[in-house]
């Protein structure tokens, strides 16, 4: 059945599309004419004869001076904003095959440490869990009981942060000198000296490097670390090297008690990392690094405890993750994308907002707060894979389509809940499918405990090349297994 020309050009979607083009083109559509119609009046008004003597009066100066103004104030205008920051290039660990626990040995490992109802629990959260059988988990875990002491701790740690470093190191032939700021995070190990210590030890990083730990602070910490790098790089000389080392360990869940918020844990976090390599030189660079927003709910107790490290009544030590975790994660992606929104969004997209938010003041709670289109501003999404329902919820209270939650259910999948390094993970899986373009925006949203939702956006600035044969190394063996239907677990 064909469609009526009348009917698309009113169908919901074409009324929005016209709306978007005119709003977000106001002002050349009512600038430009309005312009040539004043210059065209003023130049009927005076006549061809006196414009040519208006012009034969302008003396030498003047023309100086309205060359020179305008580049000098756009010198200034440049020297006083903040340097650009680049990502020159970046690294994910794929753990060695021996680390690899398929779901059938996490729920035998469960059935002999675990009592029975916890053992349960355990079988139930795996299968929903949305992880595959392929995720990573270091061998101290692999044991009944986990076998989590420092040495163990150190070995992962070790294992996946000099993987990413050499990697990174080989694809971008930086060398080690080269090194001006390191920054690394780890939430739940932290021995002395500090991991930061352990990258300087092991790559002989310079005696002066400004080299930082940031521990304790969740999943959302790699966009932490991004911040603290780039200020850092800003005020350093220009062309200068940060490398950022992101990771978690996973003897964070070796919780073998009998409380089911703190077993949750083994169910969804893997052993994983990510090393970053950032600059303030443009050239050799892939991304630059356009925004930064960091939202913190921490003063709210509700959300301060949603993600909390405690001894159960037995004295044993976990990670409890409350069941509002979900909703606390909402309420603070609901307060960051003010935050970005206002940065990135369409002048469409602000307005439809504004008006709903003035008809909710004025009319009352029955009308819904318009929820903008971030398809609009970005073309790919990479969302901190913290769990399905996680992942859900993000889906829904932004809109957006399957496609678009891909990258985090596949990586969920494929590697699990590798906390801050996950969202490198995701933008390898975009680029490893070969859906990055320059000039593409990307979103990366992080959820960590505090309860904290921190944003970064990146614009590609050179797309992969077909020489480019490292892109996407982590999803070498198994990006031609996904998409899953993975969103459909029963
Ligand atoms: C765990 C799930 C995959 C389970 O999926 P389901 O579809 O089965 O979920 P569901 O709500 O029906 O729950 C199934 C059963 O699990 C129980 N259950 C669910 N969540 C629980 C929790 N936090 N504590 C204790 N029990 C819990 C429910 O009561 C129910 O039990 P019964 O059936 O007996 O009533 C999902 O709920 C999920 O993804 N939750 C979010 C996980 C999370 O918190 N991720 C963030 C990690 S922290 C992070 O990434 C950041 C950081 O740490 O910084």
């Amino acid at each position: 059945m064909g469609v009526r020309l009348s009917d698309m050009l009113i169908s919901p979607s074409h009324l929005k599309h016209s709306f978007e083009i005119i709003v977000n083109n106001f002002l050349l559509l009512l600038a430009t004419p309005t312009m040539a119609l004043i210059l065209l009046r003023k130049a009927a008004q005076l006549g061809p004869d006196e414009i040519l003597s208006h012009l034969h009066g302008l003396r030498q100066v003047h023309a100086f001076l309205a060359v020179f103004l305008p580049f000098a104030f756009a010198t200034l205008y440049l020297m006083s904003r903040p340097r650009s920051v680049y990502l020159v290039d970046y690294s994910c660990c794929r753990p060695e095959s021996s680390c690899r626990v398929s779901m059938a040995s996490c729920t035998e490992n469960a059935r002999f440490s675990l009592d029975d109802g916890g053992h349960r629990f355990m079988a139930r959260m795996l299968k929903r869990s949305g992880l595959g059988d392929q995720t990573y988990a270091h061998p101290s875990l692999h044991y009944i009981p986990p076998h989590c002491y420092l040495g163990e701790c150190r070995d992962e740690a070790e294992q996946v942060i000099f993987a990413v470093v050499d990697d990174l190191f080989a694809k971008t032939g930086v060398s080690p000198e080269a090194i001006d700021i390191l920054v690394t995070n780890c939430t739940a190990f932290n021995p002395t000296p500090s991991l930061a210590d352990m990258v300087v030890n092991k790559y002989k990083l310079r005696a002066d490097i400004r080299s930082v730990h940031i521990s304790g602070m969740g999943c959302s910490a790699g966009v932490i670390s991004l911040e603290v790098a780039r200020n850092l790089l800003q005020a350093a000389p220009r062309g200068a090297h940060a490398l950022m080392v992101s990771t978690e360990n996973t003897s964070l869940i070796n919780y073998t008690g009998k409380n089911r918020a703190m077993l949750l844990p083994a169910a969804l976090f893997r052993m994983g990392a990510a090393a970053v390599l950032l600059s303030t030189s443009r050239s050799e660079s892939r991304f630059r690094l356009t925004h930064i927003v960091r939202t913190t709910t921490a003063a709210q107790d509700r959300a301060y405890r949603c993600a909390y490290q405690e001894e159960d009544d037995m004295g044993k030590m976990g990670v409890n993750l409350s069941k509002e975790l979900v909703a606390v994660a909402g309420d603070t992606l609901q307060a960051n994308i003010v935050g970005i929104g206002s940065l990135v969004l369409p002048p469409s997209e602000k307005l439809l907002f504004a008006l709903s938010f003035v008809a909710r003041k004025v009319l009352g709670k029955k009308i819904k707060l318009y929820v903008p289109d971030f398809r609009t501003a970005f073309q790919h999404f990479c969302i901190h894979c913290g769990g399905r329902a996680v992942i859900d919820a993000v889906q829904n209270s932004l809109r957006l389509s399957d496609e678009n939650v891909e990258p985090s259910r596949v990586t969920l999948h494929r590697f699990g809940n590798t906390s801050s390094s996950s969202l490198w993970y995701e933008l390898a899986y975009i680029e490893a499918k070969g859906r990055m373009r320059r000039g593409d925006q990307v979103w990366m949203i992080g959820f960590g405990s505090g309860f904290k939702c921190n944003s970064a956006v990146w614009q590609c600035i050179r797309s992969p090349g077909n020489g480019d044969t490292d892109i996407g190394t982590p999803w070498a063996d198994s990006i031609h297994m996904y998409p899953l239907k993975i969103s459909e677990v029963s």
